[in-house]
């Protein structure tokens, strides 16, 4: 079938993947009034029936790594259910599958780490490359050329959001958490928190420092509340347990086809952490002194030894820090690992550490 009438048909996913059909772009509206605009392979504009000064613009990405699947499997569900007339969205929303040769190739990327390519344009010298600068322009498009902009007369921005879904190639202490970027912009409000611990989301990291991932490209350049989710654990498509992800799913779906979500918050059900640091591996010498699968979150006491890098040795901090996406196999120049500590926030309008 024609890539174009398959994605009509709710096959977002399966025209996204077959690469031996050429892309075909269309816009379309159902009877509903709500309008799609596929311009690219992976990358969909839906617009709602109506927006109003409440409609927010919404980015919800997966597949920037290819063999995160479970995420893929839900934008693909979320997206079918909107072709299909099923669901309505309240919302101006944009929904990527990021990298469909790493997909097929049930790799993480091809030749270089695509979530790493968000500081800059990129020289179009690789398969990576060239989709992280399709993303970025669909990211720039869809917030530069909303419609929402000219509906705030007090030159307010529109509300942004960004959620972009991967999941932990590691075992977790905590099954789902979010990463919130670093940015100067007010990215942490008060509703993006709330969304997370009403979506069941076990814990939240807040990055200390630019980083050169999708979120951030949206949150730094556009002052979307962006957030890179962790969602279990990688699988192969098709075969990942859903049921786990369900309550962010539902969530995440009232996010999308309702006006607004209540906001409320309870310290004592979501954990909090700040990235206290980022080790880069400097050398092929990198390695840690834990085995390569150890658990995201696991925590070591004050001044053990983390990691050693040509003869430059890391050791936990005082109060004692535990680590995330520990991978001594990252190009030298990467992050190795995050270490983090627990910490409280102060909940308003904007969420922030608590001194
Ligand atoms: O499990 C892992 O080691 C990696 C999971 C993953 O892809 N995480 C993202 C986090 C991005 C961020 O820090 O916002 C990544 O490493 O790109
Ligand atoms: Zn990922």
């Amino acid at each position: 079938m024609a890539s174009l009438q398959s994605v009509k048909e709710g096959g977002f996913l399966t025209a996204t993947l077959d690469l031996t059909l050429p892309f075909e772009a269309g816009k379309w509206v159902l009877e509903s009034g709500v309008a799609f605009d596929l311009s690219h392979r992976g990358i969909l504009t839906i617009t709602p029936p109506k927006v109003s000064a409440l409609t927010k613009d919404i980015i919800i990405s997966a597949g920037v790594h290819g063999d995160e699947t479970g995420p893929i499997e839900l934008v693909q569900e979320m997206t079918q259910s909107m072709l299909q007339g099923k669901l309505v969205p309240a919302h101006r929303l944009l929904l990527i599958i990021g990298h469909p040769q790493a997909i097929n190739a049930h790799t993480r990327f091809i030749d270089e780490n695509m979530n790493r390519l968000f500081a800059e344009r990129n020289d179009e010298t690789n398969i990576d490359r060239i989709n992280a600068n399709q993303l970025q322009y669909a990211v720039d498009d869809f917030y530069q050329k909303s419609p929402l902009l000219t509906l705030h007369h007090d030159r307010a921005l529109p509300d942004r959001w960004h959620l972009d879904l991967h999941c932990a190639i590691r075992d977790s202490v905590h099954y789902t958490f979010a990463v919130s970027p670093y940015s100067e912009k007010s990215t942490r409000s008060g509703a993006l928190f709330s969304f997370l611990q009403q979506a069941d989301i076990e814990a939240i990291l807040l990055s200390s420092a630019p980083s050169p991932t999708f979120s951030w490209y949206s949150a730094e350049n556009y002052g979307a509340q962006g957030l890179t989710m962790e969602l279990g654990k990688v699988a192969r498509l098709g075969e990942n347990d859903l049921t786990r992800l369900a309550p962010f799913a539902d969530v995440m779906q009232q996010l999308v086809c309702c006006d607004t979500l209540p906001v409320s918050w309870d310290d004592s059900a979501t954990s909090v952490y700040r990235v206290t640091r980022s080790l880069a591996k400097k050398s092929d010498d990198f390695s840690f002194t834990f085995p390569s699968n150890q658990a995201n979150f696991t925590f070591f006491e004050h001044g053990k030894l983390l990691a050693q890098d040509n003869g430059v040795e890391y050791y936990s901090l005082e109060g004692g820090e535990a680590v995330v996406f520990p991978n001594p196999n990252v190009a030298i120049g990467q992050r190795a690992c995050l270490l983090v500590q627990q910490t409280g926030v102060i909940f308003g309008e904007q969420v922030t550490i608590a001194k």
